[in-house]
């Protein structure tokens, strides 16, 4: 070959890789942008309203449900994504793990499952069930509703290792809390946003036990002074000494069970239930917001609905990846 026109060849190559960069990094970005919002249009089209029903039913016999199913999708997303991981029985998986122990209203994904593997069967992912049923929990109890988009798999992997280093506590500062926000693609201001989740459903004592001790004569009394005082007492009524360890106490003492901006009131009031609450008043680069959720609730709906989608597209699997499980708390065998 003549050498210039070899040269030449090799030169307009090298000028491609650019763009063969590009192109891989289209193809390989997060496989969020397959997720689209008629999904099951064809395969499935109730889909919807058959996950809806079924969460409302089961919302009219046990009102503890919303509560538990939102808190439910938020788990499974911080571990492996949004992948039903969350829901899988048995011996070391996720849920053994004691971060998941108080989880609950797993029996209604599971029974949307099952009408759906009668209805669209091997169509429907746990994955999306779940992302619907906790949609629909928040509008049931007087949320915004969201359009979400679907097409996840479900993952094939759950284990309790998994948990711990990616799980939030309520021990942790707004610094580490956005840091594990951030690894998950979530914002500070997505993270005062989904906190919001927690104006409605209840916790256990030991959710916020450290924030009390025990005095000499048996009462319990506030380490954490930032706590309102009526507030305190309150709770250091309900949970003393010798309280049961089932006891349960409101998220949101005003208006426990409607899904409203009252826990921004709460927290500028110094109500908020959990330490990971409070501190979100204390620290200036948080407050701001929780100022503007508390004096208008539009605000508030309007940014849930963002940040829930960017909650529910986690580290989604779609195409090959993953299965479509047949029954939620295991893998197809
Ligand atoms: C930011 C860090 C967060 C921490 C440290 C945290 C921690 C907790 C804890 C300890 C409980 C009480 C569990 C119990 O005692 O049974 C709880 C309840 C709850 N959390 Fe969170 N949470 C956080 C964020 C979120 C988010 C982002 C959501 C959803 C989007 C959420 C939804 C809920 C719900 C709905 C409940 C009530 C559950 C029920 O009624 O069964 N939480 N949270
Ligand atoms: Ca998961």
């Amino acid at each position: 070959m003549d050498p210039k026109l070899h040269q030449t060849i090799l030169l307009s190559s090298f000028k491609l890789i650019p763009f063969i960069f590009i192109a891989v990094f289209l193809l390989s970005t997060p496989s969020a942008s397959q997720l689209s919002s008629d999904f099951y249009l064809f395969s499935c089209p109730n889909v919807e309203r058959l996950v809806r029903n079924t969460v409302e039913s089961a919302s009219a016999l046990d009102s503890t449900i919303p509560g538990k199913l939102l808190r439910l999708l938020f788990h499974d997303c911080l571990i492996e994504g949004c992948d039903a991981s969350v829901l899988i029985q048995g011996k070391g998986t996720e849920r053994s793990d004691p971060a998941n122990k108080s989880l609950g209203g797993f029996y209604v994904v599971d029974s949307a499952k099952e009408l759906l593997e009668v209805l669209c069967p091997g169509t429907v992912s746990c994955a999306d069930i779940l992302v619907l049923a906790a949609r629909d929990a928040v509008e049931l109890t007087g949320g915004p509703s969201v359009a979400v988009p679907l097409g996840r798999r479900d993952g094939l992997v759950s284990s309790a290792s998994n948990v711990r280093p990616n799980m939030v506590d309520t021990s942790f500062s707004v610094d580490e809390l956005a840091q594990r926000f951030t690894s998950k693609g979530l914002s500070m201001d997505d993270l005062v946003v989904l906190s919001g989740a927690h104006t409605v459903g209840s916790s256990h004592c030991d959710a916020f036990s450290e924030r009390f001790k025990q005095s000499s004569n048996g009462t319990m009394v506030p380490v954490d002074t930032s706590l309102e005082k009526g507030y305190a007492k309150q709770l250091a009524e309900t949970c003393r000494a010798g309280a049961s360890a089932t006891t349960m106490v409101d998220n949101d003492p005003s208006t426990p069970s409607l899904f409203d901006n009252q826990y921004y009131v709460n927290l500028l009031a110094n109500r908020g239930l959990l330490h990971s609450d409070s501190v979100l008043v204390t620290d200036a680069r948080t407050r701001r917001t929780v100022e503007a959720f508390s004096e208008s609730q539009d605000a508030f709906f309007m940014s849930w609905a963002e940040s829930f989608v960017k909650l529910s597209i986690i580290d989604v699997k779609t195409g090959d990846d993953g299965e479509i499980r047949f029954s939620c708390s295991s893998v197809n065998g």
